[in-house]
């Protein structure tokens, strides 16, 4: 059994508050480990040891030894691949795959790109005239934010921690990370690998702990946090912007989404499943730009509707543990309660159930575990909470349509605003409905195709501010502009 300390200044230590909370494991339901529970003092502790290594060798060392280190980093998380898999899939129930082709690789991936392009970003300069002729520089510096306070999902740990951290410390920032309460592993494991390479400590630091009243809600209120990266639920969201409201800090913020996808007749109909397969079922949809409304041209809507059905029932259901599974459990007893009772509600509403809608039967351990049938439905109207709401499971509503008007109209008929995804071999056509559909992320015949250089994150109510490539560095950096009269 794994007991998950906090991470503080460089070393492993026991909570202060003597709180500690069990871990189990989604794909059986058994406690894999205890983890201590980071209250206000643990709190202080890991964001003054943060404050300080600003002060020390870190904020001192030149950028490129800085992003060289980073590199080392990246490299020594790649040798440990195999220690993060165990560590990823143990917490989530992933299948071993999605862990192994995405989160982790990523993970390093992570650090690699900001080090990269930090080590090779220039400066902005500007020069202007003066009513004396003589002129002046203006020089666009960058410093760091400060300490950052790191709040991630439990949906893709590793991969969405590293997302912000890599940046942060890529622009010498300093972090104190809260994982979520139902994935401590990889973040703790973290620690570990940093001081390996030589981090220095305080650099990286790891509390553990819930929202409201703990960990979550202690840091992102605490005084020395000079920002917040959050990727969440909306909700949570809107909590974390009130607590930093106090002292007016900056937020980044990636929430949640109910994204569409479009499949037009003329589309590659092998292509269109083998995304949406993806795109709907991939970590059991929990993706934060998964999709769970299909809108599909009617020409093909029967074919279509068909074949991802036979696609969704031939998917594997198992943990890591189960030889051969492609779709794994959901990470806990309360969200498969919350993913059920949009199950019950589809069915209230009359919907048509094309497959799944319940519990599977398992003879063997994974009876113990969050299961759900992966599950198609179609026949409701774009007003039910089934099309609204996210659900945030391996579930879509799928609507025939008739015209590019009626679907790019339903497409934006959302409070949401986080990504979508077109199927068509028409190009112009591609670039016309993507155009209009009011998403960050929007992929053509894709999904989830991701060059780390570019813009990420998602209008309305799917977050504030953009991370990735130059995105992450202005946010994780102040900006000053030194105007030199010559
Ligand atoms: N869009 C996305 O990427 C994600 C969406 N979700 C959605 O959110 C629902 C709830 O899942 P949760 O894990 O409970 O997500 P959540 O948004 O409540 O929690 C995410 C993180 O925020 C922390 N947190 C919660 N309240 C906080 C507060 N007041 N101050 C500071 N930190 C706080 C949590 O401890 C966790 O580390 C899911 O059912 C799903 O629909 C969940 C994870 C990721
Ligand atoms: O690729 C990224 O940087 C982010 C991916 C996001 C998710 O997997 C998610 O939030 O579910």
């Amino acid at each position: 059994m794994k007991t998950h300390q906090l991470f503080i200044d460089g070393a492993y230590v026991d909570a202060r508050s003597g709180r500690m909370f069990d871990k189990v494991s989604p794909s059986t339901g058994e406690k894999i480990a205890t983890v201590h529970e980071a209250l206000a003092e643990d709190v202080d502790l890991a964001v003054n040891a943060a404050a300080n290594a600003l002060k020390g060798e870190w904020g001192k060392m030149p950028k490129a030894v800085r992003c060289d280190l980073l590199m080392e980093l990246a490299n020594a998380i790649a040798a440990r691949t195999p220690d993060f898999i165990e560590a990823e899939v143990a917490d989530t129930g992933h299948t071993r795959h999605f862990a192994e082709k995405v989160e982790i690789p990523r993970g390093a991936a992570n650090f690699r790109i900001f080090a990269e392009m930090l080590k090779h970003t220039g400066g902005e300069f500007y020069q202007m005239d003066t009513p004396d002729g003589t002129g002046a520089a203006n020089l666009e510096l960058h410093r760091p934010k400060g300490v950052i306070g790191v709040i991630s999902p439990w949906n893709a740990p590793f991969l969405l921690m590293t997302w912000k951290v890599g940046p942060a410390l890529a622009c010498g920032n300093t972090v104190v990370v809260k994982p979520s309460e139902e994935s401590p592993a990889t973040a703790t494991l973290l620690g570990e690998v940093m001081n390996s390479v030589g981090i220095p400590k305080g650099v990286y630091n790891v509390i553990h702990g819930f929202g409201p009243g703990s960990a979550g809600e202690l840091l992102t209120q605490h005084p020395k946090v000079n920002g917040i990266t959050f990727t969440g639920e909306t909700r949570t969201g809107e909590a974390i912007m009130k607590q930093a409201a106090v002292g007016l800090r900056d937020v980044s913020f990636e929430l949640g989404g109910k994204n569409p996808a479009i499949i037009f007749a003329d589309a590659d109909m092998d292509k269109a499943i083998e995304v949406t397969m993806r795109s709907v079922f991939a970590n059991t949809g929990q993706v934060c730009l998964g999709t769970e409304r299909i809108y599909v041209e009617r020409p093909v809507f029967d074919e279509y509707v068909s074949r991802l059905k036979a696609g969704a029932e031939a998917l594997k259901q198992g943990g890591p543990e189960t030889p051969g599974a492609t779709i794994g459990p959901l990470i806990s007893d309360e969200h498969r309660q919350k993913v059920l009772s949009y199950y019950a509600k589809a069915r209230e509403l009359g919907a048509t159930v094309i497959t799944g809608g319940g519990v599977p039967d398992f003879d063997d351990a994974r009876q113990g575990g969050f299961f759900v049938e992966p599950t198609i439905w179609t026949g409701l109207p774009e007003d039910s909470a089934i099309v609204k709401e996210e659900i945030f499971g391996p579930c879509c509503h799928v609507t025939p349509f008739d015209t590019e008007e009626e679907v790019i109209a339903m497409a934006n008929d959302t409070t949401y605003g986080l990504s979508a995804t077109i199927l068509t071999e028409n190009l112009s056509r591609a670039h016309r409905v993507g155009g209009q559909i009011e998403a960050g992320l929007i992929w053509v015949n894709s999904w989830f195709l991701r060059d780390l250089r570019t813009s990420f994150g998602g209008s309305k109510s799917s977050g504030i501010g953009r991370e990735g490539g130059v995105h992450s560095l202005e946010f994780y950096t102040e900006r000053s502009n030194l105007c030199i009269k010559l």
